[in-house]
């Protein structure tokens, strides 16, 4: 399975998208601005949409996407997330006033878009050219929110997505029992901005340290870090290297976490 890094930044600015993820070609798990640079034919491919949650910088690009490839498609384009997050949409996007319901047009009976509900903890599989097996994983954030692994339908190791949220203890109970590829988890704000991060329920490097100290003893994967808000990046990412550093003073050697900085355009394999 391939995971295609769209957007992986906390906020825009130049080079910078937000939270977007392209798993084979038919999949899209969350529609922040990365989305703007699939090509045309390349987001016609995609037929499900997996969202984590409602905020602007994982849907913006939902609606501006179904617009462009609406003429294209001969089926709607499904998206699945938790009720909340479809009914947000529902009532502050696709409302007729932000941007018309395309669950409605062109008719109810064959609209561009469906949405369907997610339950935390529920398995499914998506996938029109490569079947895919997903489990909704819980995240804790201002807003009902999850994270999700993926993996091949087949079977093999997950692609484990955090989603945005601050401490989560049942999320480390559910990844401990997964067999993991990887893991891409949020690290939003640099440990000056703690409050800000607390209040905003995400992680910063020190709550990620704690975070991580959940992995059970003798799993290891490649850990990557996304979402980092762009003015805070090299700080944030200077305070995981000290994090890393400590791991590794702990369990003697090379060992102790790979932790990774997760780049946009970037192409990992489970
Ligand atoms: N008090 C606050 N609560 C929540 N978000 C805030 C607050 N103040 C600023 N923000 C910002 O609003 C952003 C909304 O998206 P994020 O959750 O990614 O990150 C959040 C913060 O960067």
């Amino acid at each position: 399975m391939q995971v295609r890094v769209l957007g992986c930044s906390g906020a825009i600015a130049k080079d910078c998208r937000t939270t977007s993820f392209l798993v084979d070609c038919d999949l899209l798990v969350d529609a922040g601005t990365g989305v703007g640079d699939l090509t045309l034919d390349e987001m016609a491919k995609i037929d499900d949409v997996l969202l984590t949650h409602s905020h602007l910088d994982h849907v913006a690009a939902l609606p501006l996407m179904i617009d462009a490839i609406a003429s294209r498609r001969t089926r709607p384009l499904r998206v699945h997330a938790l009720r909340a997050t479809i009914e947000a949409l529902r009532a502050h996007v696709f409302n007729n006033v932000i941007w018309p319901d395309f669950a409605s047009i062109p008719s109810r009976e064959a609209p561009f878009v469906t949405f369907h509900d997610l339950v935390i903890g529920q398995e499914l599989e998506l996938g029109t050219r490569a079947l895919k097996h997903i489990e909704v994983l819980p995240a804790v954030h201002t807003v009902p929110a999850c994270g999700f692994a993926v993996r091949c339908a087949q079977g093999g190791p997950h692609w484990v997505f955090s989603g945005d949220t601050e401490r989560n203890a049942p999320f480390w109970t559910r990844v401990n029992q997964l067999d993991v590829a990887m893991l891409v988890i949020e690290t939003a704000f640099s440990n000056r901005e703690q409050a800000l991060a607390r209040r905003s329920l995400h992680l910063s490097p020190a709550t990620l340290a704690d975070e991580l100290a959940q992995i059970a003893p003798g799993r290891s994967y490649p850990i990557y870090i996304t979402h980092t808000k762009p003015a805070e990046t090299e700080e944030i990412m200077s305070q995981i290297d000290g994090i890393t550093h400590g791991s590794r003073m702990r369990a003697g050697g090379d060992a102790g976490w790979d932790i990774r900085w997760l780049q946009a355009d970037e192409v990992l394999q489970t």
